[in-house]
């Protein structure tokens, strides 16, 4: 009896460390230590945080000093993983959740919500390919955050995002509570890949490189605008074609080079830790914080409904969205097309929650 006591309580422990409670008095239970945890700081909800990109980004936010209480949920395994990253000795507090049946308790009181639940690409595939499953986990998540966090600042990860964001939108209308400036789409690691690419062929510190990337996160909707990188460059015809291509290719290179086990894990954890501190630090009402984005731009960027731009963050999310810019001969171009496939993108997202 006593042991099978105590083993329900360690499982309990491991979905969630502060229920761990021993049933016989024996010992100093977690429930009885003297440290309640509590520091100052932002909550923050991970869903899917068992998989591929979920674990390295635990891992991350977990190493946040902006982060008090991390919530790791998933459908599977997260036991395991929460156990294991609740042992790093940083200040965030981190808890379990396993099931839809503990989605609420996962996600009420988060500030930041970070999606990347879903299933990834195998090579062949398109980001659009994916729609059909996770379109449907991504609204039974957003249905849980306006539930139980309508004001969450919502990052949503999952592909095909040119989607996602859309679907997300339009369940937080129907329950509603949409607020265009907390849902933005995850478009950051097309960024980092531009920094990354540039300046491998200036032959400069990508630290030092900031491309802005804009229009959307699949193809040709991945959209960088070379003309207006800083430190200000300029590139031959065949710079440019190569970079533009690179770039919008970067996940397939992924793809292929992971031959058949998934996409695009380890930077797009670290482009969305990077993405999440910029949302935190916005939070905190720290200025000038500006990243590329995917978010309602009520038509004021384009005629599109939504659009990743520059974006200033603050303490409601997306403050300000910023105009294109000049834009060059090649990149109007490319615009167009962008513009072209993600109408479709968008326009199925919207459908798939109306229908
Ligand atoms: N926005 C971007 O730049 C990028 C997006 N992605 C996308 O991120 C998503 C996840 O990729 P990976 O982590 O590699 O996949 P993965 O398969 O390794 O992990 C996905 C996790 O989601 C969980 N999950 C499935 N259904 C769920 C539900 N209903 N609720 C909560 N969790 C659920 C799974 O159990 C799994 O742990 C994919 O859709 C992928 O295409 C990937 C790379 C870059
Ligand atoms: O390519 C994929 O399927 C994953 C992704 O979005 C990326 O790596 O940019």
């Amino acid at each position: 009896m006593q042991r099978s006591a105590e083993r329900i309580a360690t499982i309990s422990a491991h979905l969630n460390p502060s229920a761990y409670q021993m049933e016989d008095g024996v010992g100093l239970s977690q429930a009885n230590c003297r440290a309640k945890g509590g520091s100052p700081g932002f909550k923050v909800a991970i869903l899917g945080a068992a998989g591929g990109i979920g674990q390295p980004l635990a891992m991350l936010m977990k190493m946040n000093p902006l982060v008090s209480v991390l919530h790791l949920y998933d459908v599977a395994n997260t036991p395991g993983v929460t156990a294991d990253i609740s042992h790093m000795d940083t200040g965030a507090v981190v808890r379990g959740f396993l099931g839809p049946q503990q989605l609420e308790d996962a996600l009420t009181g988060m500030d930041l919500v970070i999606i990347p639940a879903g299933v990834p690409r195998k090579p062949g595939m398109t980001r659009d390919d994916l729609f059909n499953i996770n379109a449907g986990i991504v609204k039974t998540l957003c249905e849980g955050i306006a539930k139980c966090c309508p004001k969450a600042i919502v990052n949503i990860i999952s592909n095909p995002v040119n989607s996602t964001v859309p679907i997300a939108a339009e369940v937080f209308k129907m329950a509603g509570t949409f607020d265009p400036r907390r849902l933005l789409g995850v478009t950051m690691l097309d960024v980092v890949r531009a920094n990354t690419f540039v300046a491998e062929v200036l032959g400069l510190d990508p630290r030092e490189v900031d491309v802005p990337v804009v229009g959307g996160h699949a193809g040709v909707t991945i959209l960088p605008l070379l003309s207006q990188i800083k430190p200000p460059c300029s590139f031959t015809p065949a710079e440019t074609e190569y970079l533009t291509s690179r770039i919008q290719n970067g996940g397939t290179e992924v793809v292929e080079a992971k031959a058949g086990a998934g996409s695009a894990t380890l930077s797009m954890a670290y482009a969305a830790v990077k993405f999440a501190d910029a949302c935190l630090h916005g939070l905190r009402g720290d200025a000038s914080i500006v990243e590329c984005a995917f978010v309602s731009s009520q038509a004021c960027v384009t005629e599109l409904p939504f659009f990743a731009s520059r974006v200033r963050l603050g303490r409601n999310g997306v403050e300000e969205i910023y105009p294109l810019g000049p834009l060059n001969e090649y990149e109007r171009s490319g615009l167009e097309k962008a513009k072209k496939e993600l109408a479709t993108s968008i326009h199925k997202g919207v459908t798939f929650v109306n229908k």
